[in-house]
């Protein structure tokens, strides 16, 4: 489904099974392969989330319909399930670009106009990453989920321990990491940054260099076993 061909809807027997990339809650993910050679990302589901299944298809039929790279909360989604499991990291043909980033699973994803997640399936997602006003009866559901929810990835991301209290936060991070995250992390969610404001923050523009090409992820059963780890 990551492929960017014009016939979206294809046949199951045609597409040839080269591996597996991925297995979460809901379904396992396979690498596929079509007739014309190209290679895709095959969720199967038991039926009881074929509902999961078909806002998945339906979301990802819209973002490949108009443009790739829109925001996805411009559009009025909210994807409500960000995590590391969740953000995929493609090598890129794009010159000066470090990697492409794919968001997966939007099973859990509140569609414009759509209905809020079922009350308590938030925490089949990825709970440790979820808003303090996306839990409990009152419950918020809007951007400002996955903005908290990039908050706690990019703290996991620096490295940083000290279970995410703001003093130990802000005496060891950068002043722009530091920055970044709390405004990320503000607990009324509607004084919260949005995307497109921390689109123009300077932690997201600093220049930081290429990394090697072999440190670029591979799909493990792609490498025969010659490059250890797991696909991201
Ligand atoms: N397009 C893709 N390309 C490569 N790997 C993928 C792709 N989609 C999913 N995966 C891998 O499969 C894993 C599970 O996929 P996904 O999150 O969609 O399944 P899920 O059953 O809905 O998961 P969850 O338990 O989070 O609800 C991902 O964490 C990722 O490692």
């Amino acid at each position: 489904m990551s492929s960017r061909s014009s016939s979206w809807m294809l046949d199951p027997i045609t597409l040839r099974k080269l591996g597996c990339l991925g297995q979460g809650e809901h379904g396992y993910i396979s690498l596929v392969q079509t007739t014309d050679g190209l290679l895709m990302a095959k969720k199967t589901s038991l039926r009881k989330y074929s509902e999961n299944l078909e806002k998945e298809q339906r979301i990802l039929h819209h973002f490949n319909s108009i443009n790739f790279n829109i925001d996805l909360h411009k559009d009025g989604y909210v994807h409500c399930d960000l995590g590391p499991e969740n953000m995929l990291i493609f090598p890129t043909y794009t010159h000066g670009e470090l990697c492409e980033l794919k968001l997966a699973d939007f099973g859990l994803a509140k569609e414009p106009n759509g209905p809020n997640p079922l009350d308590g399936s938030l925490f089949e997602g990825c709970p440790a990453y979820l808003a303090p006003e996306a839990v409990g009866p009152c419950r918020i559901i809007s951007s400002a989920v996955d903005i908290w929810s990039l908050g706690v990835m990019v703290i996991e991301m620096l490295g940083v321990n000290g279970g995410g209290r703001n003093d130990y936060l802000s005496q060891t991070l950068s002043s722009m990491a530091w920055d970044f995250v709390r405004k990320c992390k503000v607990h009324d969610w509607e004084s919260r940054a949005t995307a497109e404001e921390l689109l123009s923050h300077p932690f997201v523009n600093q220049s930081i260099g290429v990394p090697p090409f072999e440190m670029l992820p591979v799909p493990y059963c792609l490498t025969d076993g010659v490059v250890q780890g797991r696909f991201f």
